[in-house]
């Protein structure tokens, strides 16, 4: 192994060994987000649950083992879903290019085109990830914030891998799609309302989530944003300003004063929250990667290559 050799992350990382891929993956997730508009939220919220928790290596989408329990099957990872079409986009670059383009890469691109489709912006970004062994669950928590974490220790977390203030306000603007579930907003509706969120929001939360103790096998959600539920837009910023935000750490975003003037400037410029947003994305997508030689690249997107 000779580590001089590792040219690291690269554009087009796959331009000789597998010219089509990128191609490849931008058709899958256009067809799938032809059938299935949610799996857009998908891809976006994984490169934030993967890149974050160490390194993006693809751990996030490793099936729990005999020896090893899933990092989809933690609390942090509520909600998440359609890993099952992780696999069909993998399938289709096989069939081009067997073993050559990891999963890792596949999780980073199809978030990369997951934003087209919500209509963000395009975001060029690096190549050359390896897929990591192992699932990371243990370790997962000192990693990822929870939904009620202070903005001192989630500004910290970002830091960590070189993103800012501004960064991290244009990254949580992802929560302008898709849903959050009642068992992560119970606590701000009973058995009172918190009275920071905004009187007109509360009928509708009250109506989504009826119950205090929400029956967990039933799919009651809110989504992130009533206005523009299927466009990343900074429509989430005004929402926030507005006491809107359904997780503690969105409201505080809007009321920290380190975070608050940047959620000013993106509730009024669309263009600045998306070269901001883009900024953020690559920074993530970029934290600690495996390259070289190190990793593999997996056959199957849930499970590590069995070793001869
Ligand atoms: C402090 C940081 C963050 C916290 C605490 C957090 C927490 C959450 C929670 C609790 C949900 C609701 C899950 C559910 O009930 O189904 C959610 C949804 C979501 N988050 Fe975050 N998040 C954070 C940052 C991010 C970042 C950086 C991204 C992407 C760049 C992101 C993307 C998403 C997306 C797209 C959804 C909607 C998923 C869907 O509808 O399937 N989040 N987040
Ligand atoms: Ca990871
Ligand atoms: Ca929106």
């Amino acid at each position: 192994e000779n580590e001089d050799q590792d040219p690291g992350l690269l554009m087009n990382f796959y331009k000789d060994s597998c010219p089509q891929a990128e191609e490849v993956i931008r058709e899958q997730v256009k067809l799938l987000y032809k059938r299935h508009k949610n799996t857009a939220f998908s891809w976006l919220r994984n490169i934030f649950h993967d890149c974050a928790v160490q390194s993006c290596d693809a751990s996030l989408l490793l099936d729990s083992t005999r020896r090893s329990l899933s990092e989809k099957e933690m609390d942090r990872s509520f909600g998440m879903r359609n890993f099952r079409y992780i696999e069909d986009i993998k399938e289709a670059i096989e069939r081009e290019c067997p073993g050559v383009v990891s999963c890792a890469d596949i999780l980073v691109l199809s978030a990369r085109d997951a934003i087209v489709s919500l209509g963000g912006p395009f975001i060029p970004l690096k190549t050359g990830r390896r897929d990591g062994r192992k699932s990371r669950a243990e370790i997962l928590e000192e990693y990822l914030p929870d939904h009620n974490e202070s903005m001192t220790v989630v500004l910290d977390r970002f830091a960590a891998m070189g993103i800012d203030t501004p960064g991290v306000v244009a990254l949580l603007g992802a929560h302008s799609v898709g849903r959050t579930h009642c068992v992560k907003l119970v606590h701000r509706l009973y058995p009172e309302v918190a009275p920071e969120l905004n009187p007109d929001h509360i009928p509708h939360m009250l109506h989504k989530c009826p119950d205090p103790i929400p029956d967990p096998k039933a799919v009651q959600y809110v989504r992130n944003d009533r206005g523009t539920p299927m466009i990343l837009d900074n429509n989430y910023y005004r929402n926030i300003l507005d006491n809107k935000g359904l997780l503690i750490v969105d409201h505080q975003l809007a009321t920290d004063k380190r975070t608050k003037p940047y959620v000013k400037k993106m509730a009024k410029s669309q263009a600045y929250f998306f070269k901001e947003f883009s900024r953020a994305i690559t920074l993530l997508s970029e934290n600690n990667p495996l390259t070289g030689t190190q990793g593999e690249i997996r056959k199957q997107c849930s499970v590590a290559n069995r070793l001869h």
